[in-house]
């Protein structure tokens, strides 16, 4: 640790050893030396919980009492199935940071001063009382001089060198258990710490948060049924965020929902919808679909703000409730690869298949090269055992993530953080959805999705897309090949190769070289196939059109050009085989 920064922040340092005192982790830390130096303080027998609460409870109270930086650090710990057991999971998993709110004066002059003009000019109406207050910020509703209902969270005062502060003791823990903790290396908690700073610091700039909400409304221009708060950027700054006023029922009012004459299913399935939506097709996603940030409002013709509804004047008029989304501090981004990865992770598990899952998570590049590939088959199994013959439409999906997610720490499969965050969006949105109808099962709505994904990106722009993209790969790694072989070379020629060091390295260039061209060939195989079949859809509807050859020539030329491609990539592939 350093000691400048340990004198500096020494205040700090003692509420923390205070924490780990009053909920009985003294004795670890001071045991290990975490923080040494610190004079640790003395808290009376009767002011500890030890003997009272469980771990999982101390170790909630432990993050509650330090404040937002250490609630967020639980929450984000809590989005780790894969690394925490489920007692301390239950527990993070009721972090909340609500805290008194701070002064209207305070808010005021924040508000003045990054808007820069006075609040009797900036909002007709601005009521004093916030609807809701955080650790970060709070809200307050207002009206526009233009008559516009608003929400406006504003930042709270000073928090940014809290947080600061915060984070720079949590890496200098995190670097000191590393050190000392062996589990805390297999756990990777410095890792943790960075996850945290960034996402953390993220969300001390509102401005980060509003082209989140743009970029998920983006997502919805063509549903009417998910509402996404209009940003008002004159208003925003990276302390002020000023959006639509969305007034609902929050998913968590479960009675009030029934009483007010909602379908309790209907509102389940419109939210797994709009989730799926943004994981499967949009791939942009909010990642923290708790109750207070899902509200539901009573079904309307159009969107109010964000100017994209879709014309509804003509239909029946439609009655599923609208969805709408709120706090895009937490999103998460999959890209094509990775859902086409989930989409057929989903289809593996689904059709039993241990190879599938297998090649799915090895694809995903995620298996390290410890792994022991032996023993994950057998676990894989074992899981394809447990979810055998068993409904798609039964299987809980919060306990198959966790399954999986365990058997992936156990053989130090690195997930992704975006994978990470889709599991705990998951697992939020079946906890959230159950509570409001147990009967209800979250994966009965992801399979259409799935399937039109997979449908997706087998059409031949895809294919072609993918092709292109395999072909990149491949020249990027032929393009990596001649240095690496000229190091390898150069070990040779200085007689320093050692065979176990530069087998595996060989040997992976080569299996990824054999992954890629085989997937290449597949891919190009499927693209010509599907221009052919194309070809061949067209061509037999030529008949009662024969004018279109004649005005289209160039598709003649494509046919003959597919068909050729077609048969010189059967036979190359037949050829290869032989050799
Ligand atoms: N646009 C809005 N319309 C209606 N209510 C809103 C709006 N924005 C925020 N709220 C209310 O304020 C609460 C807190 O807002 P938000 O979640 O964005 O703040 P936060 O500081 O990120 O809080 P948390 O840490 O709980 O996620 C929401 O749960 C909701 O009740």
């Amino acid at each position: 640790m350093k000691a400048g920064r340990k004198f500096r922040h020494l205040h700090r340092y003692r509420d923390i050893a205070a924490a780990f005192a009053r909920n009985g982790f003294g004795v670890i830390v001071k045991e290990l030396g975490l923080l040494r130096h610190i004079p640790f303080p003395r808290i009376p027998a009767e002011e500890s919980n030890s003997h009272t609460r469980t771990t999982g409870e101390r170790i909630r109270l432990f993050l509650q009492e330090l404040g937002p930086t250490f609630v967020k650090l639980g929450q984000i710990a809590s989005t780790r199935p894969d690394l925490i057991p489920a007692e301390i999971l239950a527990e993070l998993a009721k972090l909340q940071d609500k805290v008194p709110p701070f002064p209207f004066a305070d808010v005021k002059k924040l508000l003045e001063a990054e808007l820069g003009a006075p609040l009797s000019s900036l909002f007709d109406r601005f009521d004093e009382t916030p609807i809701a207050a955080a650790s970060i910020g709070q809200v307050h509703t207002a009206r526009l001089h233009s008559g516009e209902q608003i929400a406006v969270k504003v930042q709270r005062p000073g928090i940014r060198a809290v947080v600061e502060t915060d984070l720079e003791i949590l890496q200098d823990l995190a670097r000191a258990a590393e050190h000392r903790l062996e589990w805390a290396s297999r756990f990777g908690i410095r890792d943790l710490v960075d996850e945290l700073s960034v996402s953390l610091l993220a969300e001390l700039d509102y401005t980060l948060e509003g082209r989140n909400a743009e970029r998920i409304a983006a997502q919805f221009h063509d549903n009417s049924h998910v509402i996404i708060p209009a940003i008002y950027w004159d208003l925003t700054t990276r302390k002020v965020l000023a959006m639509d006023y969305l007034n609902g029922i929050s998913i968590g009012e479960r009675e009030l929902l029934a009483a007010s004459g909602y379908e309790l299913r209907s509102i389940a399935e419109s939210v797994a919808g709009a989730v799926f939506e943004q994981l499967f097709i949009g791939g942009f996603f909010h990642a923290d679909p708790h109750p207070g940030n899902v509200i539901v409002m009573p079904p309307r013709p159009e969107k109010p703000g964000s100017g994209k509804t879709r014309e509804n004047r003509g239909r029946s008029p439609d009655v599923r409730p609208v969805i709408g989304l709120l706090d895009f501090g937490l999103v998460g981004r999959l890209t094509p690869g990775m859902k086409g990865h989930f989409a057929s992770l989903v289809i593996a598990m689904r059709r039993q298949s241990t190879d599938g899952v297998i090649k799915a998570i090895e694809e995903m590049g995620l298996i390290s090269e410890m792994a022991d590939r032996f023993k994950l088959r057998r676990e894989v199994d074992l899981l394809r055992e447990k979810y055998y013959q068993v409904p798609f439409s039964e299987i809980s999906l919060s306990e198959a993530v966790n399954d999986l997610f365990s058997v992936a720490y156990r053989h130090r499969v690195k997930m992704p953080k975006d994978f990470m965050l889709l599991g705990k969006t998951l697992l939020t949105l079946e906890g959230v959805l159950t509570s409001l109808d147990p009967e209800f099962t979250v994966v009965s709505v992801a399979e259409p999705f799935g399937k039109r994904l997979l449908l997706e990106r087998m059409q031949p722009r895809r294919l072609a897309e993918t092709a292109a993209g395999y072909a990149l790969e491949y020249a990027a790694l032929l393009g990596e090949l001649p240095s690496r072989l000229r190091g390898i070379f150069a070990l040779m020629q200085r007689g320093k190769l050692p065979l176990e060091l530069t087998v595996p390295d060989v040997d992976r260039i080569m299996k990824r070289l054999d992954r890629i061209s085989g997937r290449l060939s597949f891919s190009i195989v499927l693209l010509s196939f599907s221009i052919l079949m194309a070809g061949l859809i067209i061509g037999s509807s030529l008949g009662r059109q024969p004018d279109l050859l004649t005005r289209f020539p160039a598709l003649e030329i494509g046919f003959s050009i597919a068909g050729l491609m077609f048969l010189y990539m059967i036979i190359s592939i037949f050829r290869s085989g032989r050799k």
